[in-house]
């Protein structure tokens, strides 16, 4: 516990300040007065509206919930004496019933001059409403990914011959009444306070009933463990913008295969990893030490730059929760999914996990679509992610872009969240809407539903500062690759870069052009530019030329217009490439490419982390001793090259 306390003060000022409730650099005298660890013991009313306030702004921001720490205060040396702190909990609890919070104790634990304790408060939800979490599952063959997932939707424990991973109900694409959304997905509900609400029914779990009764529902993104896959993969983990990825290792087969290709995906798209070391039940204890150790020299390497905590009890469980989404912090579970060893802790973890995506009503909404599907009697039906905003029932939105560039308005007559209809969808949130008149073959994965508001614009060109992760030779103008944007996946060229060669382990400013449509982009995305091992990360900086959504009736609109006459679109003139945009567009429809199906990857509408134009880890692969061939990223030239050796 020792490195975890070091871990506390490396990585969590904020628990030493509040719980992270107030701002430090708040000079307000009363503010100050708040952030003291007597805060709660007996406030004024004043005061108390104050508390109140500002637990409700948080509420907000989260969707829904928030840690609040007791018995700590800036500057304060932790800990309240048994009165103070019972007086503390009697007012956060009568704040969190007057804003109809659910208030549940997370730890408490004596500290330097008494207790202090942490509180979960989440909002009691509206039986169509819950707070998203989505949470892609990676790992190697066989390192159980479908069997935990089964064990955690599920309930019963495995057999250690496949059992569970059976009761997985799993129809890829499937969409009963057109309310599916996406691949692969298992979902795992939590009430208010914490406890599962999943109740499989003859071993089939009804999903709308789950929804109703949850708080929060992580969804599972199960995403395959085999080589061959790597392209659905990837799309997984940029289309589906996932919060978090759970990396799955086998306790007796350790870091092998593509354990370290998928941790260095998910490096270079800034999502958050924890670990969960499966079947430490017939794994000899030397076996899954070697393993452990292995996997901590990767985590640490300077390609991953994370710090891997160990996770062995409930205390564990709340600081890495709290801490997670620092990007830094790397839990360790070790579970078995026979003996159901450690999986308590990996369930109190995913409830604690919150939504990285900030959700504000306000701004312009902007939905990707990461799946199309053609429903009897219901029409077209496609499904994506709310990236930011909110939208609501009979919002109208602009669908695009088309082959031309093109944005057409669509009504929203119907939402479904997991199945189940609702009324909004808001920010960070996973939704699919039915349209009318418009078909499937008119839309591609990869395209967005947005509040006009936002004036959208494709784009052929853009460019993107990236970091080779691995080329056999040099990388030249003209070069051709998949380029994956959140659900964005198209072939594009290299018209023009900063070097005039890039090998393993170089940054460039580099000008693509897509080969077949425009997209719409937005600068910062993450970018991953893959074709075989080739592979480079980095982030969009530059959109260019614009292609205009704005109407005019022109000769060539109406040109236009006609080229898409069939699929019922209101085309606008493009304002480059008219003639060879048509020409796409004809081929485009010639060859639709919107099954949903195991391989068909799509781009997908990442989650875009701006802080660095290009990824500040990269894969450790260098730290392990194996193959060149699965390699991944490297934070450094250096690391890159020598994870290519
Ligand atoms: N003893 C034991 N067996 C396990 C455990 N977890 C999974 N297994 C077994 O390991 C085998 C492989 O598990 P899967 O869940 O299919 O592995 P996977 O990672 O989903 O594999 P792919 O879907 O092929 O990528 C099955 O026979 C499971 O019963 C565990 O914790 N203990």
């Amino acid at each position: 516990m020792a490195a975890l306390m070091d871990i506390e003060k490396d990585l969590t000022p904020e628990l030493e300040n509040g719980g992270g409730l107030f701002d430090p650099d708040h000079n307000d005298v009363e503010m100050s007065r708040l952030t003291s660890k007597t805060a709660l013991v007996s406030p004024t009313s004043e005061d108390f509206d104050m508390l109140q306030e500002d637990i409700k702004t948080r509420i907000m921001d989260t969707q829904g919930e928030t840690i609040y720490e007791i018995g700590t205060g800036e500057g304060d040396i932790p800990g309240l004496k048994e009165e103070d702190f019972n007086a503390s909990v009697a007012t956060l609890r009568s704040i969190a019933e007057s804003l109809d919070l659910e208030c549940v104790l997370l730890r408490e634990r004596i500290v330097e001059e008494g207790k202090a304790a942490e509180f979960l408060l989440r909002k009691r939800l509206q039986s169509e409403d819950f707070m998203e979490v989505r949470v892609a599952v990676v790992g190697n063959v066989d390192a159980g990914k479908s069997t935990l997932l089964g064990v955690l939707t599920h309930g019963d424990l495995d057999n250690g011959r496949g059992m569970a991973r059976q009761k997985l109900f799993r129809h890829k694409h499937e969409m009963e009444s057109g309310r599916t959304s996406s691949v692969g997905n298992d979902i795992l509900g939590f009430d208010a306070s914490g406890g599962v609400v999943n109740k499989p029914e003859h071993g089939h779990l009804d999903w709308i009933k789950i929804c109703e009764e949850a708080a929060k529902v992580v969804t599972f993104i199960d995403l395959a463990g085999h080589e061959r896959y790597l392209k659905t993969t990837v799309f997984g983990m940029t289309g589906h913008a996932p919060d978090f990825a759970m990396l799955m290792i086998g306790a007796n087969a350790g870091v092998i295969g593509m354990t370290k290709e998928h941790l260095g995906l998910a490096l270079a798209l800034n999502v958050p990893v924890f670990v969960v070391v499966t079947k430490i039940d017939m794994c000899p204890p030397n076996v899954l030490q070697e393993t452990l150790k292995l996997l901590t020299r990767i985590l640490k390497s300077p390609g991953c730059r994370k710090i891997p905590v160990l996770v062995q009890n409930t205390d564990d469980v709340v600081v890495t929760a709290t801490n997670f989404t620092s990007e830094r912090m790397c839990p360790v579970f070790q579970v078995s999914n026979v003996t159901g060893e450690n999986l308590d802790l990996l369930k109190m973890f995913l409830n604690l996990l919150s939504t990285r995506v900030r959700c504000d009503a306000s701004e312009p909404a902007e939905f990707q679509i990461d799946d199309t599907f053609s429903v009897p009697g219901v029409g077209t039906v496609v499904s994506g992610t709310l990236l930011q905003g909110q939208i609501k029932l009979n919002d109208t939105l602009l669908l695009g872009p088309d082959a031309l560039g093109q944005f057409q308005p669509v009504p929203i007559k119907s939402i479904h969240r997991k199945r189940m209809p609702v009324r909004v969808v808001k920010g960070g949130q996973t939704a699919s809407f039915s349209l009318k008149k418009i078909k499937r073959a008119s839309i591609r994965k990869g395209m967005v539903m947005v509040s006009s508001k936002i004036e959208p614009k494709a784009c052929w060109e853009f460019e993107g500062e990236i970091l080779v992760l691995h080329h056999p030779t040099t990388i030249s103008v003209k070069y051709q690759a998949m380029v994956h944007v959140g659900s964005v996946r198209q072939t594009a060229t290299i018209i023009s870069m900063t070097q005039e060669h890039l090998r393993t382990g170089d940054k460039a400013i580099v000008r693509f052009r897509f080969i077949k449509n425009p997209e719409y982009l937005k600068t910062d995305m993450r970018m991953v530019f893959r074709e075989g091992r080739t592979k480079a990360v980095g982030n969009i900086t530059k959109l260019f030329p614009h292609v205009s959504a704005v109407a005019q009736n022109t000769r060539h609109q109406r040109s236009a217009k006609k080229a898409q006459q069939d699929s019922g679109k209101h085309s606008v003139n493009p304002q480059n490439e008219p003639q060879k945009a048509s020409k796409r567009n004809r081929r485009a429809k010639k060859m639709p490419d919107f099954e949903d199906g195991e391989g068909k990857e799509n781009a997908v509408v990442g989650k875009t982390n701006s802080e660095s134009a290009v990824p500040s880890c990269s894969s450790s692969l260098s730290a392990s001793s194996s193959s060149s061939a699965t390699t991944t990223t490297a934070a450094t030239p250096t690391a890159a090259a020598a994870a290519a050796n």
